[in-house]
């Protein structure tokens, strides 16, 4: 762990006007694990959305989707997330990666939340979602063309948040720190505008 200054983000949050940091990503850029990282560094609650779905739903993510299909899972991902941003407590909530294309689900991060995009090259993608075989969209015979076409029809739409961090290989707590600077960077210029200048 680096000597980052992570517990300024709850005054990052309070100054922002805002209870959650959000972050939104592909699968494998590491919304789950940055998140819980960057949660017990700063003192905040983390909140795993997928986990909050399979908790609520009493099985798991690969069951949900072939037992009632994508199109529920959806419905049930919007109902959780929103469920988890009106709660006020601040906190850390990692998504799932398609939570995000969801309009009303945008609309409501942005009322509650700055957004977090992690951003990964397609070949990190591949390498860190080969480890497990719990992501029923990759569960095919070619994921690297599946993560390929999701990076043409997300990337534009990950890019509406209010920061992007690269997340790239090695330490964790690098990313952590990148987006702790990120998020510091953008409060200073929400406050400030002109400073951008
Ligand atoms: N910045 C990083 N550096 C190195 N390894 C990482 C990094 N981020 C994630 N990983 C590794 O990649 C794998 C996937 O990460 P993680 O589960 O956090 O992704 P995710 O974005 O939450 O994916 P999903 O949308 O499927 O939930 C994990 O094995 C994790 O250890
Ligand atoms: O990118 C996606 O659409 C998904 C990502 C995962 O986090 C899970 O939410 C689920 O496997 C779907
Ligand atoms: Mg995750």
């Amino acid at each position: 762990m680096t000597g980052s200054p992570a517990s300024q983000l709850p005054d990052l949050l309070k100054r922002s006007k805002r209870d959650k940091i959000v972050l939104v990503g592909l699968m494998g850029a590491g919304k789950s694990c940055v998140g819980r990282r960057l949660a017990t560094r700063s003192g905040l609650a983390f909140l795993d959305a997928d986990s909050e779905i399979e908790t609520a739903a009493g099985c798991s993510i690969p069951e949900i989707f072939a037992r009632d299909g994508e199109e529920a899972f959806r419905a049930g991902e919007r109902r959780v997330i929103t469920r988890l941003l009106k709660n006020p407590e601040p906190a850390v909530i990692a998504t799932g990666g398609g939570a995000y294309m969801n309009p009303e689900t945008r609309a409501e991060i942005r009322r509650h939340a700055l957004a977090v995009w992690l951003r990964a090259e397609l070949d990190v993608l591949v390498r860190r979602t080969a480890k497990r075989d719990n992501r029923p969209l990759l569960k095919n015979s070619n994921p690297r063309q599946v993560l390929a076409e999701l990076i043409e029809t997300r990337y534009p739409v990950y890019a509406e948040a209010d920061i992007t961090v690269e997340s790239r290989e090695g330490p964790i707590d690098t990313t952590v720190d990148d987006v702790i600077a990120a998020l510091e960077h953008a409060v200073r210029n929400e406050e400030d505008p002109l400073a951008r200048a």
